[in-house]
């Protein structure tokens, strides 16, 4: 099963409280945008790569991945994330298949990528996740309102992996209703389309806040799964 995918690297990393994008963070020598890419350019089965970059960033990025041979585009991102990822789906080729993969995810791993081949091939839409390991309640201001059945809930990350015609549907569908979402599944969840669920790992961290630095970092030094 070949695929293309899309990394939304256009945002801000404000969270992150540095002066510059997370995603041109080093860990070791390797800026993070370029070991994100470097997982799809070794998947024999990922056939080009798209990104979206902030305006003024693009030619950064160019220079962070050169060698990346399967680097097919560098998009101009949007306000959102989901801005970011409909701008490249507009630009680039239809095709069969596309992952979304944040920049920002460093560690997935061949085994995550294997999963959701075989999954999305079945299943036309796949996400992966783990199973949060901390009871979970639901809240009302301090107040516990509930405790959450965790066997019925997974911790998201990305990639997603969906049919071409469909991610286009659910981002056009998006777009025109005005919906504002976290995640490229919910788009298609709001289709009423059914998304499936493959394993991901604990080392599939988004380098968010200062603290996945170290957590990264240390990841970086055992080797990833
Ligand atoms: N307008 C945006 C916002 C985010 N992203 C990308 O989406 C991924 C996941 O988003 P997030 O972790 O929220 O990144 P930032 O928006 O950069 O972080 P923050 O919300 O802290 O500013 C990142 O690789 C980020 O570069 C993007 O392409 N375009
Ligand atoms: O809401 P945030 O901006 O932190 O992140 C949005 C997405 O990147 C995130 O929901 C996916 O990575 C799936 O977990």
């Amino acid at each position: 099963m070949k695929y293309t995918v899309i990394i939304p690297a256009a945002g801000m990393g404000s969270r992150m409280h540095m002066n510059y994008n997370k995603v041109f963070i080093r860990l070791g020598d390797t800026p993070v945008i370029r070991m994100t890419v470097e997982k799809f350019e070794k998947d024999p089965d990922c056939e080009a790569i798209h990104l979206a970059g902030r305006k003024g960033e693009i030619d950064i990025l160019w220079g962070m991945l050169e060698g990346c041979a399967k680097v097919k585009g560098i998009h101009e991102g949007g306000r959102e994330r989901q801005h970011s990822i409909h701008n490249v789906l507009k630009a680039m080729e239809p095709t069969g298949y596309v992952f979304v993969h944040d920049g920002a995810r460093p560690f997935v791993s061949q085994a995550t990528l294997d999963g959701l081949k075989a999954s999305v091939a079945l299943h036309q839409a796949a996400i992966c996740g783990v199973k949060p390991k901390d009871t979970l309640k639901r809240i009302s201001g301090d107040a516990v309102e509930e405790t959450i059945d965790r066997t019925s809930v997974i911790a998201v990350h990305t990639p997603q992996a969906f049919e071409y015609d469909l991610l286009m549907q659910a981002y056009r569908h998006a777009a025109e209703n005005d919906l504002s979402v976290t995640d490229d599944s919910m788009m298609v969840e709001a289709l009423g389309k059914r998304v499936h669920v493959t394993a991901s790992t604990y080392d599939n961290i988004k380098i968010t806040t200062e603290e996945d630095l170290k957590v990264a970092e240390s990841i970086v030094k055992k080797g990833s799964e």
